[in-house]
Order: C-alpha cells, then sequence, then structure tokens
C-alpha cells in the first residue's frame, strides 16, 4: 500500500465525472505557488460584452500556451504567453495526475468576494468533445457550485482547497453548469489555474 498516496475523491455523477485532489501540493508548495503566480503574472482586467452590455470582468486573468493559439469566450479573445517554468512544473505534475496532455492554461485571480465567476460551461468549440479541464486552486478556499442543467435535483458543492486539484471528465462540460459565486465575507484572494486542451479548428 502506498502511504503517500493522495486522499483522492471520485464523483460519478449524471453525465459528468470529477476527481478531486484536496492535497495535490502540500501547503508550503501552495502558498510559494500562489506569491509567485500573483507576484509575476501580467494580469488582465477585460471588458467582457453579455447582450450587448460591456461589464469589467469580475475578476483578473492570463492565458498561457504552447502556441500562439488565441482562446475566445465571452467576446474576449486572449493572447497567449509562453509558459514560466513554474508553470511548467505544474502542468506536468498535473499531466502525470492525468495521464492527459494540456497546451494552455487560463489563470483566474479573485481579488476578494467581489471577484466572482458567473454560471457557465467551458464549452468553446477549440476545446473539442468531452473536455477534461484540470483546475488547481491556490489562496483562499471558496466553493465550487456545479448544477446539471435539466436534472434540478443534480446541484451540489466543493469548496476548493489551497494546493487542490480538480478534474473535470466527461459530458459535464454539455449537461452541467459550474460557478465562483461572489460573497459578502471579507477573504483573501485566490488564484485558480484551469489546464485545457486547443485543437486546431
Ligand atoms: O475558479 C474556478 O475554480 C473556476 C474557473 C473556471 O470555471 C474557468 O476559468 O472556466
Ligand atoms: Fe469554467
Amino acid at each position: 500500500m502506498d502511504l503517500f498516496s493522495e486522499e483522492k475523491q471520485h464523483f460519478i455523477l449524471p453525465n459528468a465525472e470529477l476527481i478531486y485532489v484536496p492535497d495535490f501540493f502540500n501547503t508550503q508548495e501552495a502558498s510559494n505557488y500562489f506569491r509567485i503566480i500573483k507576484d509575476q503574472t501580467n494580469w488582465q482586467h477585460d471588458d467582457i460584452t453579455v447582450f450587448g452590455k460591456t461589464y469589467k470582468q469580475p475578476r483578473l486573468t492570463a492565458l498561457f500556451g504552447e502556441t500562439n493559439q488565441t482562446y475566445s469566450y465571452s467576446n474576449i479573445t486572449m493572447h497567449p504567453e509562453a509558459f514560466t517554468e513554474d508553470l511548467l512544473d505544474i502542468k506536468s505534475k498535473v499531466e502525470k495526475f492525468s495521464d492527459e496532455k494540456f497546451n494552455t492554461l487560463l489563470i483566474n485571480l479573485y481579488r476578494d468576494g467581489s471577484d466572482s465567476n458567473g454560471w457557465h460551461a467551458d464549452n468553446e468549440k477549440e476545446l473539442g468533445i468531452n473536455p477534461i479541464i484540470a483546475s488547481v486552486s491556490f489562496g483562499e478556499e471558496r466553493p465550487f457550485h456545479f448544477k446539471h442543467r435539466t436534472i434540478k435535483s443534480e446541484r451540489h458543492k466543493l469548496i476548493l482547497a489551497h494546493g487542490s486539484l480538480l478534474l473535470m471528465k466527461g459530458e459535464m462540460q454539455h449537461y452541467w453548469l459550474h460557478q465562483i459565486a461572489k460573497t459578502k465575507r471579507n477573504i483573501e484572494p485566490r488564484i485558480n489555474l484551469t489546464f485545457r486542451k486547443l485543437v486546431t479548428l
């Protein structure tokens, strides 16, 4: 028996599969990555257009890619920067664990409780059918809500811990929506890394 294996949780739901590892990085590694990424990233604060109205996105973002392929969602087109050594180290650990390859990384910085990520699915065409998305969290714990589009009783919440990994798999991006809600609690910043595989269309 491997006494050092991470405590892994596997959720099999209608049209979705999630794997959650709370301590994918230990506290010290997670705190180092949090500080490095927060200080060394060129954060963008984009406008988003929803139903013809333009707003500032309620969080800061950055995109990293292996190629210069752009990534577009909510009327934003992001241009990738080259991966840093630290981000490549995180990527290889995630790839080893998930037995997947990722070529793109979208990072979100939620500065405080008024930053959020509204109900959505990561279903852009360039992610392909049934994409696997690997999500790493550093900093403040925030609840990740997810709900089935048609089965109203399927509504769940996972607290994404400092140093955790969440894999979203199967048909999840077709049948489910997810969000990070705003909170009035006085909270610290959180960084979330979502590794994705973009295909050329
Ligand atoms: O911050 C999170 O945990 C989720 C991020 C997310 O859903 C996204 O960037 O598409
Ligand atoms: Fe998402």
